[in-house]
């Protein structure tokens, strides 16, 4: 069973504009998902939909196969299993220092201090970021204001954390230091979700895409089955990962018949293969 599905969801901006219209997504419990989709598809506001901070014109969040009900005590609860990362860190980041900002969601659900101790310390240990409790969040890098946003999420022990974008604005090292903390986050229990416009580091991390089109899902499936449908990665504005390029202008341009790839481990042993194949070793 789905351990949280988006049901024809239909969402319009007070401004009239129509960002979701019938979004269907339905997420494993294990599952690392990547979102990707071009800008203004409606991946943000899909993601905002799956905790409760906005509520669908029509159609129905399901979360572990109940529909989220949006009074303020059901809200609660669903937080507690639902955590949010949002694009931007500073949008989550508010209390004077990064202790306290941690500190802020156990506050929220009525946990005794000491509980609350325990998972902040906890949670800043998981994301390396023990020794900048007393550090306003505001004198924080770009990945280090990531990190800190995420063990906000993680203090709440959440099962699902949703993450908009969480590699955007950080350099190559600090992204993939990112996906490694939230695959490692994934491999410990918790169901990831991402929205991403990286296509080279979500093969290596994700074992489920899903693609967005303009309000509305139009592909899902494994790493493999995405990329190989050119025609709709080309029509949602991505491109193929660049290692997988490489196979298809060798294959096309040099006449070889290599088998396709995705990640550089994976086309490392398709060369292997293939060498052994051709050549006497
Ligand atoms: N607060 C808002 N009021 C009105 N329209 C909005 C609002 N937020 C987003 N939109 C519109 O809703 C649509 C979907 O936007 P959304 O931010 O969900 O897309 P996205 O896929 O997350 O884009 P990106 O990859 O650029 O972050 C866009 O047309 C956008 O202009």
């Amino acid at each position: 069973m789905a351990i949280i599905e988006a049901k024809d969801i239909v969402y319009k901006y007070p401004d009239g504009t129509l960002a979701l219209d019938r979004a269907n997504i339905s997420v494993e419990k294990g599952d690392m998902v990547a979102l990707l989709g071009p800008n203004g598809a409606g991946k943000s506001t899909l993601f905002l939909h799956f905790n409760g901070i906005l509520k669908p014109k029509s159609g129905k969040i399901l979360l572990k196969g109940a529909p989220i009900k949006y009074d303020a005590k059901s809200l609660m609860e669903v937080r507690k299993t639902v955590g949010i990362v949002f694009q931007n860190s500073d949008d989550q980041l508010f209390a004077p220092t990064v202790k306290q900002d941690v500190a802020f969601g156990p506050l929220n659900l009525g946990l005794k201090e000491e509980e609350v101790e325990k998972r902040v310390k906890e949670a800043l240990k998981e994301v390396g970021m023990e020794g900048f409790e007393n550090k306003p969040p505001h004198h924080l890098s770009g990945g280090q204001k990531k990190r800190v946003a995420i063990a906000g999420i993680l203090a709440m022990h959440p099962e699902i954390m949703v993450l908009d974008e969480p590699t955007a604005g950080l350099d190559p090292m600090g992204a993939s230091k990112i996906m490694k903390l939230l695959y490692k986050l994934n491999k410990e229990g918790i169901t990831i979700i991402i929205s991403t416009h990286d296509v080279d580091l979500v093969p290596i991390y994700a074992n489920k895409i899903f693609v967005m089109g303009k309000t509305k899902i139009v592909k899902s499936g494994t790493v493999e089955e995405v990329f190989s449908d050119i025609k709709t990665i080309r029509s949602a504005n991505l491109r193929l990962p660049r290692v997988a390029h490489l196979i298809e202008v060798l294959n096309r341009k040099e006449g070889i018949d290599l088998k396709m790839g995705y990640t550089i481990g994976e086309v490392r042993h398709n060369f292997e293969d293939l060498f052994k194949e051709h050549c006497d070793f």
